[in-house]
């Protein structure tokens, strides 16, 4: 249905211009009287005179069939995508043929009687129309494509400059060819980037985006109107300004009179300092707007990336996401009011001397705009260009950024594998790659500039040239000609003003795209679903759980694992390295949640519990636990809102904190370093342990918390698990035997299922069971003699 609308749109189009066209012939003669012969004389050739012949406008009418008419053989044949590639050329054609109508107008105009002709104005305003409604017709009715499956349409022109433009990011030509290697490692950078990827497959249309943005600093909007209330006065005193000064001064030097002069100088005075007040109150206001936008921006974008699912931060690097936050959030806040207050002073400009152009003349305004197009199709195209750019310069941005970033956390690293070096080159390849990029952006931005100012020079000269033949000719006033250069120059500075504008707010839009995105998105896994608030026990069951992670779809992890975990006990997770022990520990966390199958704690599936209230009753202690960069105090009541110290000295009695804390100068108060780095293994864990128990959960998971221990830490650690295990559900997961062989229950995790369960006793019967092999494996080869011997175990785990 709706492709047939369009199909009419068309033929209406076309209807409409050929009989518009030829219609308009036949007012060719002074009055409004339509006349047959007046048609028939155009087509006579054999008195045909560029001067006087309306026959361009019917040639111009028949070209934009034909192109048309060539327009809809591409598509037929299905050559869409390159049509769109190529509607430059259309555009370029529109211009040709407003150039051509305007001239012929002032062609006309050399002959006075030919003025009279309604025809003329009909013929021009039917010309520059339907010039520059074609490519529009073309993309709204040819460039569209029908979706598969429902009925839908979409444009084919979008979809083709996203896809002209992934190409371009991913480093290869329309024709294939990859480019420069340089290029393709930065685009495989960009590839890393998975905000990136996910909003170029959900990219906001144009206007769209550009409404989210005006929402997010409208929220602002009290203080911005006061500011451009204040720039609408300002611009008013403006205009008046030179008029009402001349006036005065004029006034004064006719009537010789030093009172009038002394009058007319106290009042521009009096406007100064206006001018000045309310310029400085305009500013105090833009500049506590952008803050508070900026302020804003900046906390909506950390709350939501605080809000993402895990998987989301598996995807995405730190460093870029603080590009996100601290540089492109920035750029927002301060751009789009600035250019919303260019444009308003500059409209005022605009709309201010355009009429007054045109009453001085309006054959040099009309020659004047003969350009305008030019600059208007170069200044699109500029700057759906600088948008691209300006997404991958901060796309480059971030990825270095990001290199600092990861090189700064793990200095040590780092410094251990001598690999400053490397690093540095690394560096240097992504700030190469910014480099590139951004130089690409300035030389495009200079030739444009020169563009402009080529265009400027034209104009000039044929302003000076057809202003002084209308002056020679007696048409003009030489005083009204000076006149008319002086308000163009205004509107000239106005343009260029424009000019700049749109390849800034295109700036803009290219690096707000992912902010907006971010702010946008919404988790998969959303943790603030849960409302219920049960009484826990401790009960955790596995229902047929099926599972692989988001960034890797096709590896399933867990296949269809089922097990119960009874409130009260300790149970064991033991297997070979990969199988998927934490990854139950990270579902029980609810990092992620299961494709199918789910897991419930006593009864309620876990993805139904209040985020808050389950992980005050479940908590985990992992192999490397991150600390915060505050004291130890902050560490362990980290999270709990009215912790007090009797709290935080209980568990840290409990821990084992409190043994090393008190030998510390500043006891509790002592800052722990950025993730804890002032801290040794041991007491990095043992304050983990104190964080996790003053929550007095009733699930405790450890995950490999003592396996990085060195023999002493370890039987420091262990003893505080063994007093904290007591009346908790306790999930264990251990290499070493010695962890292991105590605990109620042992769950043998083989290729994301539980292949064997039992207590170590009777997992040890089954010797052709992988339990019965790792505990071979890790005691030597006669397991029974060497557990005869009781091989020293490094410590009893509970
Ligand atoms: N965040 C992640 N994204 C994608 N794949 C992951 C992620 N974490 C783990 N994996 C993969 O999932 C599989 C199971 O990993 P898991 O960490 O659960 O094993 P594990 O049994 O705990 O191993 P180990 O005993 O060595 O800690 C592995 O193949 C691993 O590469």
């Amino acid at each position: 249905m709706r492709n047939l609308i369009l199909k009419l749109c068309l033929l209406i189009h076309v209807i409409f211009d050929v009989t518009f066209t030829l219609c308009s012939l036949g007012f060719y003669s002074p009055g409004w009287n339509f006349n047959f012969n007046d048609i028939w004389k155009t087509f006579d050739f054999t008195h045909y005179s560029y001067w006087t012949s309306p026959l361009d406008y019917v040639a111009l009418s028949l070209l934009r069939q034909v192109s048309l008419l060539i327009a809809i053989i591409i598509v037929r044949r299905g050559k869409s995508e390159k049509l769109s590639k190529w509607m430059v050329i259309y555009d370029i054609f529109g211009i040709i043929g407003y150039m051509i109508a305007i001239l012929k107008l002032l062609i006309f105009d050399e002959t006075p009687e030919l003025m009279k002709y309604p025809g003329i104005y009909m013929n021009t305003c039917s010309a520059v129309f339907l010039t520059f409604s074609l490519p529009f017709a073309i993309r709204k009715t040819l460039l569209i494509k029908k979706e598969e499956g429902d009925g839908a349409y979409e444009r084919l022109e979008n979809e083709t400059t996203t896809e002209s433009s992934s190409n371009i990011e991913n480093g290869t030509s329309s024709n294939g060819t990859s480019s420069s290697s340089s290029e393709s490692t930065e685009n495989k950078k960009e590839e890393d980037d998975a905000v990136t990827k996910e909003e170029k497959e959900k990219r906001l249309p144009l206007s769209t985006h550009l409404w989210q943005i005006v929402k997010l600093c409208g929220k602002q909007w009290k203080w911005f109107s006061a500011a451009y209330s204040l720039l609408l006065i300002d611009c008013v005193l403006n205009l008046v300004e030179p008029a009402l000064y001349s006036k005065m001064m004029s006034t004064a030097i006719q009537m010789k009179s030093y009172d009038v002069l002394k009058h007319a100088c106290f009042v521009l005075a009096l406007v100064q300092f206006s001018e000045a007040t309310v310029n400085t109150v305009r500013y105090i206001c833009m500049q506590y707007a952008e803050r508070l936008t900026a302020r804003n921006i900046r906390l909506g974008l950390f709350r939501s990336i605080l809000h993402q699912d895990i998987s989301f931060f598996d995807e995405n690097k730190t460093g870029q996401l603080m590009s996100r936050i601290t540089h492109d959030s920035e750029s927002i806040s301060n751009s789009l009011p600035v250019y919303i207050e260019t444009t308003t002073n500059n409209l005022f400009m605009l709309f201010g001397s355009a009429p007054i152009m045109f009453y001085y003349s309006w054959q040099l305004s009309i020659s004047t705009f003969i350009t305008f197009p030019i600059t208007l199709l170069m200044t699109k195209y500029y700057g759906l260009f600088v948008e691209k750019l300006s997404e991958k310069e901060n796309d480059a941005t971030a990825v270095s950024n990001e290199t600092v970033e990861e090189v700064l956390s793990a200095i040590r690293t780092v410094r251990s594998f001598a690999a400053e070096k490397m690093e540095h080159l690394r560096y240097t390849r992504n700030t190469d790659a910014w480099f590139k990029i951004s130089i690409k952006s300035v030389v495009v931005g200079t030739f444009y500039n020169y563009f402009w100012a080529t265009m400027w020079n034209i104009e000039d000269v044929v302003i000076y040239l057809y202003g002084g033949y209308l002056t020679l000719n007696g048409r003009m006033a030489p005083e009204a000609l000076l006149t008319y250069v002086f308000y163009h120059w205004r509107l000239h500075a106005a343009l260029n003003a424009f000019s700049s504008l749109f390849s800034d707010v295109m700036k803009t839009i290219g690096s707000s795209r992912k902010v907006i995105h971010i702010m946008n998105r919404h988790p998969e896994l959303d943790y603030e679903i849960g409302t219920e608030t049960p009484e826990i026990v401790g009960n955790i069951i596995f229902e047929d759980v099926e599972f692989a992670y988001p960034t890797r779809k096709t590896a399933k992890v867990l296949n269809g694992i089922s097990l119960s975990i009874e409130p009260g006990k300790t149970i064991a997770l033991v297997g070979p390295s990969g199988n998927g022990k934490s990854t139950l520990v990270s579902l029980i966390q609810q990092f992620y949640a299961p494709q199918s199958g789910q897991i419930l704690l006593d009864g309620t599936p876990v993805h139904n519990i209040d985020h808050h209230h389950y992980h005050t009753k479940i908590a985990l202690v992992e192999q490397e636990p991150t600390l915060f960069s505050g004291t130890i105090r902050e560490n362990i009541l980290y999270g709990i809102e009215n912790g007090t110290d009797e709290d935080m000295m209980r568990v840290s009695e409990m821990a084992n904190v409190h043994e090393f804390v008190e030998k510390m100068e500043k006891g509790y108060d002592t800052k722990c370093g950025e993730k804890g780095v002032q801290m040794s293994g041991g007491q990095k864990q043992r304050i983990a342990i104190a964080r996790a128990l003053i929550r007095n959960p009733r699930v405790l998971i450890l995950d490999e918390a003592t396996s990085a221990l060195d023999a002493d830490s370890e039987s420091m650690v262990q003893e505080a698990l063994n007093r904290c295990a007591k009346e908790r559900t306790v999930v264990v997961i251990a290499h070493r035997l010695s962890t292991v062989r105590s605990a109620d229950r042992i769950a043998v995790i083989e290729k994301g299922n539980v292949t064997e369960m039992g207590n170590h006793e009777e997992l040890m019967k089954n010797e052709e069971g992988l339990y019965y092999k790792l505990v071979s494996k890790q005691l030597g080869l006669d397991v029974k003699k060497e557990e005869k011997e009781e091989e020293k175990p490094i410590v009893d785990f509970f």
